[in-house]
C-alpha cells in the first residue's frame, strides 16, 4: 500500500471558535512527513484525531486504508503514537517501563527490548530509575515504547520539544536511523522549521487551523526559496493579504 495515511477534509471547531478547517493530505510509505506550524496552529488537534483520541466534526482519517473511527483496531494495528510528553513510571527503571509497554504485544520478546534500548541509546542507562533521566532520555524512552512493537508508521507530536541542541540532534538521528533500518514511515509535528528541513522529505504547513501549503521539500522550494523559513514567511504574507481582501 502506497498511501498509508489519508486525511480528507478534517474539520473540528472548538467552542472558542478555534480549531482546524478542511485538512486533506496523504503520506506515502517511506516518507518522513513534517507537519509544521507555529504554536496554536492546530497540529495536536489533527494528530489526536488521526490516532483516534479525538473526533472530527467533519472529514475522515484512513490509516493503511482503514477508517480510524469505524475500524479502529485494524487502522492502528501497525501504528506507534507519541503525542504530547512521553509518560513513564518514574520510580521504575527505563527497562522495566519498556518491558511493561512490551507486555501488551505477545510477539515482543526481551531481545526486542534490548534491540530498542540500543537503538535509542539507553542501553547503559536501562537500570536507572526514569525519575533520574534527563528530558532527552525520557523522550528517547517514549520513542522506544512507541517502536517496541515494530510499527510501520510512527505519529510523533513535537518529539524534540523542550530539548537542548544535543537532545534534538539525538532524536533526529534516531528518527533517520529508524526510517532507514526499520523502514518506519513518520508523521512528525514541530514548530521548529529548521528541524523539519533537516529531517523531512515532505512538508505540510499549517497556519491558523488551515493547510496553507503541502508537498515534497524540493518542489516547495523550487529554486525560489533558499529555506523553508523563507517559504513559510512568503506563504503567511500571501495568506494575510488574501484574508485582508476577503
Ligand atoms: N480542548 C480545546 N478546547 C478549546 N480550544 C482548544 C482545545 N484544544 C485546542 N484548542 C485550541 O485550538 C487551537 C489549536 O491547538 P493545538 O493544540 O492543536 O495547536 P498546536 O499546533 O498543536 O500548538 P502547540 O505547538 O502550541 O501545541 C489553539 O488555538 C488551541 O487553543
Amino acid at each position: 500500500m502506497d498511501q498509508i495515511v489519508q486525511l480528507e477534509g478534517l474539520t473540528k471547531m472548538f467552542r472558542n471558535g478555534r480549531g482546524i478547517h478542511d485538512i486533506s493530505l496523504n503520506v506515502q510509505t517511506g516518507d518522513i512527513y513534517g507537519f509544521f506550524g507555529p504554536n496554536g496552529a492546530g497540529k495536536t488537534t489533527v494528530m489526536k484525531i488521526m490516532a483516534g483520541l479525538s473526533r472530527a466534526d467533519k472529514g475522515k482519517v484512513r490509516l493503511f486504508g482503514h477508517d480510524v473511527v469505524t475500524h479502529y483496531e485494524q487502522a492502528m494495528a501497525s501504528v506507534g503514537v507519541l503525542i504530547e510528553t512521553a509518560e513513564a513510571y518514574h520510580y521504575m527503571s527505563g527497562r522495566r517501563n519498556l518491558e511493561l509497554a512490551a507486555r501488551m504485544y505477545p510477539h515482543v520478546d526481551s531481545n526486542r527490548v534490548d534491540e530498542v534500548l540500543e537503538l535509542v541509546g539507553l542501553r547503559s542507562y536501562q537500570h536507572e530509575k526514569v525519575g533520574h533521566y534527563s528530558l532527552g532520555m525520557k523522550q528517547r524512552l517514549g520513542l522506544a515504547s512507541a517502536i517496541v512493537a515494530r510499527p510501520e508508521l510512527l505519529i510523533l507530536d513535537e518529539p524534540t520539544n523542550g530539548l537542548d541542541i544535543e537532545g534534538m540532534v539525538q532524536i533526529r538521528e534516531i528518527i533517520m536511523q529508524l526510517a532507514r533500518e526499520e523502514k518506519i514511515t513518520f508523521f512528525i509535528s514541530s514548530h521548529l522549521i529548521h528541524e523539519m528541513e533537516l529531517m523531512c522529505n515532505r512538508i505540510a504547513i499549517l497556519y491558523g487551523g488551515k493547510l496553507i501549503t503541502e508537498g515534497y521539500k524540493s518542489e516547495l522550494l523550487q529554486g525560489r526559496f533558499s529555506s523553508l523559513e523563507e517559504l513559510f514567511l512568503h506563504e503567511v504574507s500571501q495568506e494575510r493579504k488574501a484574508a485582508a481582501h476577503a
